[in-house]
């Protein structure tokens, strides 16, 4: 019998952002210029003791004040930071939901110690860590839970896994179940809070820290403890895993070149701490503003951090900024900038919802072909380095000293090459897409504005869309011009691609090192073809969103019939449909930590089945006029917009279908799509492809059959790609 599953509900919620002062430290001399008000406030003192009365009345000081969610009083332990600002986040791990938290501050503020704290004042991984294991512990359901936990450390712009002896590289990939993933990353099967603590502590002794002259133990990288919670629960028909997970970050702390007196490698630590700290703080700005003025393009691409980040700030977590400060007045500045970024990361949206999948859910076959294509680019990798180490110790092989320089900087570069060329297409497509959008509310407002001037008389509404208007065009211009900027590098990486090939096959035809650069060909080829295949599946993604957009706007649909419970299953059950998750559904058991006290308990109503129920509101099934849930389509360019009148014939349609009628043709051109080649097609929801409509089991190539603007943008990446990748070097 066929089944459907109830939608899993989304909620809107804001990060949470609390503010953490740490005492002065017995070398430090200065004033404590901060004061912690309420709980919430905090206020900077000008840390110029010599303005007077007049400057301070007139608004000449540079004091500073701020309202956060939560603030803390330098007096105050990691488990007061804990129990208040992030012990009910957690606890929604154990249930299928994710989870950030991650501190942010200059060096030496104190994240470290907050993160990992010490014997006497745990840290919010130690305790964090307890609260998972406590619940386990006293669940008394029949489930079956599995933790896993992996370890990692940027430095330098490099992964590598603490968890490992000696790691070596690691590299991003895009999973469209589960987002950015970390190839190759040991996860590690515990099951006692005490077992991952003593990982944490092998991971932390691995991690790089340096002594500076701001802190004796600064770290010199960004730490990200992640923890899986798997839960497997019995239903009547099938099993069903529901996977939460927790992230746990230890930034490393911006600092100024002028005051850490730092030099060589340690200079270098510090400018690549800045930069992705940098592209952090640039996407919290791009988030923030987002709240204000709509989709602004978010620029994760920059760093690796942020695509790690990229889950906890924008996407399916309960997030958690605990920005650190120190008290000192030499740190003002230091101690302002955080504050200002923590306040605009106040503004930051995320959209939470369960993980459910079946055990049975398949993997798909693109992501297969991807998984196999990056062991074998990981195999090459090792072939390379092998290879490398034979040059150097082989004295009979060995070439002089100039050509394996030559090859040792030819193959950084073409990695870094092959790197770079993903990224930018990628922030290309991503950039495109968000462009859509904008143009496709752009289009919405001027439709508006036309109507409205029509029925109105004093012209507020007006005003109103039209200054939305002017938002969404500075948007658009924004991000034209981020696009040129991303053009211009993508070239520059042509030319250098060109070179990097000439240079590789003139060596080829002199009888270099052959094996080597073969390999290294081979490796630049598959880089590309990854690529490719990546793309692919980033259109696949878009169908299944649309196939699970059309099954919330059904999910929608019944529910405001009115119909109870009761009608709903017997009309299921006569059409052969089984509703699974029914009462799960829109629970989310999920408290808005913003809230305090009686306030706090904003569970989503059990059921909708009683018609006096309030219907499921927008907010719980993702806003979906406004709210863009990039998290189900993170690696998509297509976009079609969730409040045009097209949603209504694509539910129209797909419901057909999902009745078993078949395709209807008779819908408007939209759904009527015709291939390149000229094969009308139509969109099968269940199989998540587009099929030939003179064939219904014949799937055609997706990338003809999306709507125009779409169709323009992949040809021309699919041109810039083959022109790239197409031909081994
Ligand atoms: N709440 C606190 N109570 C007591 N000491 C603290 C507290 N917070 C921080 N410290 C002390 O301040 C110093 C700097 O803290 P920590 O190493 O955690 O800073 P950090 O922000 O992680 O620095 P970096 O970015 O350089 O790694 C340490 O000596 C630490 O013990």
């Amino acid at each position: 019998m066929p089944s459907i599953r109830a939608p899993a509900t989304k909620k809107a919620t804001t990060l949470t952002v609390a503010v953490k002062c740490r005492p002065l430290t017995e070398k430090e001399r200065g004033r404590d210029i901060v004061r912690v008000n309420n709980n919430k406030e905090v206020v900077v003192l000008d840390p110029d003791l010599s303005k007077d009365y007049l400057d301070r009345i007139q608004n000449r000081t540079k004091e500073r004040r701020y309202t956060f969610d939560y603030a803390f009083a330098p007096d105050s332990k990691n488990a007061d930071v804990y129990e208040r600002s992030i012990s009910s986040t957690i606890s929604g791990v154990v249930h299928g939901l994710n989870a950030t938290v991650f501190a942010y501050g200059s060096t030496g503020s104190g994240k470290t110690y907050t993160m990992v704290g010490t014997e006497g004042d745990p840290g919010l991984m130690v305790l964090s860590l307890h609260t998972i294991f406590d619940f386990i512990k006293n669940d008394k359901s029949s489930d079956v839970f599995e933790v896993t936990c992996s370890y990692l450390e940027v430095y330098n712009e490099v992964i590598y896994d603490l968890l490992e002896k000696s790691s070596g590289h690691l590299e991003l990939r895009e999973d469209p179940e589960q987002g950015i993933i970390v190839a190759g990353l040991r996860c590690i099967k515990v099951n006692s809070a005490d077992k991952i603590l003593e990982l944490l502590n092998v991971g932390n002794s691995r991690r790089k820290t340096d002594n500076t002259d701001a802190n004796e133990t600064s770290s010199r990288s960004h730490a990200v403890l992640e923890i899986t919670v798997l839960r497997k629960q019995k239903r009547k028909y099938r099993s069903q895993v529901i996977r939460g997970k927790l992230a746990l970050v230890d930034l490393a702390g911006s600092e100024r070149a002028s005051e850490t007196n730092n030099g060589g490698q340690k200079l270098r630590d510090g400018a690549n701490i800045n930069r992705s700290l940098l592209a952090l703080a640039n996407c919290i700005n791009a988030l923030g503003k987002q709240h204000k003025k709509g989709l602004a393009y978010v620029p994760y691409r920059n760093s690796k951090l942020t695509r790690i980040l990229k889950v906890g700030l924008s996407g399916n977590s309960q997030t958690v900024m605990i920005a650190t400060i120190s008290p000192a007045d030499n740190q003002y500045h230091h101690t302002v900038n955080t504050l200002k970024y923590a306040d605009r990361a106040k503004e930051i949206k995320t959209h939470i919802q369960k993980n459910i999948g079946t055990v049975d859910t398949h993997v798909s076959d693109y992501q297969r072909m991807i998984d196999s294509l990056q062991t074998e680019v990981s195999q090459l990798k090792t072939q390379l380095a092998e290879k490398e180490t034979q040059l150097n110790t082989k004295p009979t092989e060995r070439p002089v000293d100039d050509e394996l320089s030559w090859l040792n900087t030819l193959s950084q570069e073409t990695s870094e090459n092959v790197q770079e060329r993903i990224n930018l297409q990628k922030a290309v497509f991503e950039l495109e897409e968000t462009n859509l959008r904008n143009r496709t509310e752009l289009q919405h407002l001027d439709d508006g504005i036309a109507k409205q001037q029509a029925i109105e008389n004093d012209g507020t509404v007006v005003q109103a869309l039209l200054l939305r208007r002017q938002l969404v065009l500075d948007n658009i211009r924004d991000n034209d011009e981020t696009g040129v900027i991303y053009q211009k590098e993508i070239e520059a990486n042509e030319k250098r691609r060109c070179q990097l090939q000439e240079m590789i096959d003139e060596a080829i035809s002199n009888n270099a090192n052959k094996t080597y650069l073969r390999i290294l060909s081979q490796y630049r080829l598959l880089g590309m073809t990854n690529t490719e295949l990546q793309f692919e599946m980033a259109m696949r993604d878009q169908v299944i969103h649309n196939q699970r957009e059309t099954q919330r706007n059904l999910w929608k649909l019944l529910m405001g019939l009115g119909l109870d419970e009761k009608q709903l299953l017997k009309l299921a059950a006569k059409q052969g449909i089984t509703i699974e998750d029914w009462t799960m559904t829109p629970q989310l058991g999920l408290k808005d930590s913003r809230k305090t006290g009686h306030e706090r308990s904003s569970h989503v109503p059990q059921s909708y089945a009683n018609p006096s129920r309030t219907p499921p509101q927008n907010q719980e099934y993702g806003d979906s006029a406004h709210t863009y849930c990039r998290e189900e389509h993170h690696s998509s360019y297509y976009f079609m917009s969730h409040n045009s009148p097209s949603t209504y014939m694509r539910l129209t349609r797909s419901s057909e279908n999902w009745l078993g009628h078949g395709p209807s043709y008779s819908q408007k051109d939209e759904w009527n799509k015709i291939s390149p080649g000229g094969t009308s097609c139509s969109e099968d929801p269940l199989r998540g492809q587009m099929m030939n409509r003179n064939s219904p089991t014949t799937p055609v190539n997706c990338k003809s059959i999306f709507p125009q603007p779409s169709v323009i943008n992949v040809s021309r990446a699919k041109t810039n790609l083959s022109q790239a990748g197409s031909s081994p070097v």
